[in-house]
């Protein structure tokens, strides 16, 4: 009999989907699991945004410090979450199916109409890629920025903070508010955070490679794997971290990667969209060619713009 594998994660609610998700997956294969959970300085710090206290391994550093002792097997993150380059030592071992790419407006009114300029709207977020986003193709709509988890979003906006959140669907269908979803955005317009939906599996390089590769075959999904190796090998260009409006969505039709991608200056004048095609097997080399792509297409001076004005 095996030992139970186990699963470090985060002690949020959609953390906890996460993981038993992957119990689940691990489950249907005849593996046994167990969910250790693990509070992260990401976790504990609720009163400054992300992108000010630098987005590097907040969420991550204590899960890996667990996966160096051994004290858990793998850690889970949304893939969405996780720096573009691991420290050493550190992979991502498997992706799992990915969800609805799309981002969401959700609210507990009714009657909101983003399009509609004539209507005064209050969005929260705090994500730089979707404020950046708005106010390029919707200027009108004003923003707030509220962190937390979904659970404390919701009554932060109910208390009246914001009128909508706008929020990945992902994350808003896996807690139950399907009901409240209003809108589904164009994936034109809003085009995801690299890895949006998808859940990754981190582990120590030292991992028993017979453990590795039971939990690979139980958790990986090929096609979105292809997927997020192109859009990983993008973002690791452009230097991504949450604090960065970059974004990009890889699709795959039989072997063919499409890749579509780009950057959006932070007062949302600029957006610079480019789109490569190619074999699913040469995912990194696409992800980088569209990153070129992007950046001599104008994103090398957004990013040097974004960068200057984070800095101070
Ligand atoms: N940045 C927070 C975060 N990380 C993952 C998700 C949702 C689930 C996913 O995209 O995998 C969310 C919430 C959101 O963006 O609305």
């Amino acid at each position: 009999m095996n030992k139970p594998i186990r699963i470090g994660t985060r002690g949020s609610k959609l953390a906890l989907w996460q993981a038993y998700h992957v119990a689940d997956l691990l489950k249907v294969k005849g593996l046994a699991s167990e969910i250790v959970i693990i509070e992260t300085k990401g976790d504990k710090i609720l009163d400054v945004s992300i992108a000010k206290i630098g987005s590097k391994g907040v969420f991550t550093e204590e899960l890996e410090m667990q996966l160096s002792s051994g004290e858990i097997d793998i850690a889970v993150h949304s893939a969405k979450d996780m720096q573009s380059r691991l420290p050493d030592g550190f992979e991502i071992i498997a992706f799992t199916e990915r969800e609805e790419v799309n981002d969401i407006i959700l609210s507990h009114k009714e009657g909101i109409d983003y399009k509609n300029a004539d209507q005064s709207l209050v969005l929260g977020t705090s994500s730089t890629r979707r404020v950046a986003t708005l106010k390029h193709f919707y200027p009108h709509i004003q923003t707030v920025e509220i962190r937390g988890n979904l659970q404390t979003r919701i009554a932060k906006m109910e208390s009246g903070v914001c009128d909508a959140l706008l929020l990945a669907y992902a994350g808003a269908h896996r807690m139950g508010y399907d009901d409240l979803i209003r809108f589904k955005l164009s994936l034109d317009e809003f085009t995801p955070a690299v890895g949006q939906g998808s859940v990754a599996l981190e582990s120590s390089s030292n991992l028993d490679p017979v453990v590795k590769n039971q939990i690979i075959e139980a958790c990986h999904h090929r096609e979105t794997g292809y997927r997020l190796l192109a859009e990983r090998a993008f973002l690791r260009v452009l230097e991504g971290g949450c604090s960065i409006p970059v974004f990009a969505l890889a699709d795959l039709e039989k072997d063919i990667l499409h890749l579509k991608g780009g950057i959006v200056s932070l007062d949302g004048r600029k957006r610079i969209v480019q789109k490569v095609s190619g074999s699913a097997i040469q995912a990194e080399e696409l992800g980088k060619k569209l990153a070129d792509l992007v950046l001599s297409d104008g994103g090398e001076e957004i990013l040097k713009e974004i960068k200057k004005l984070l800095k101070k």
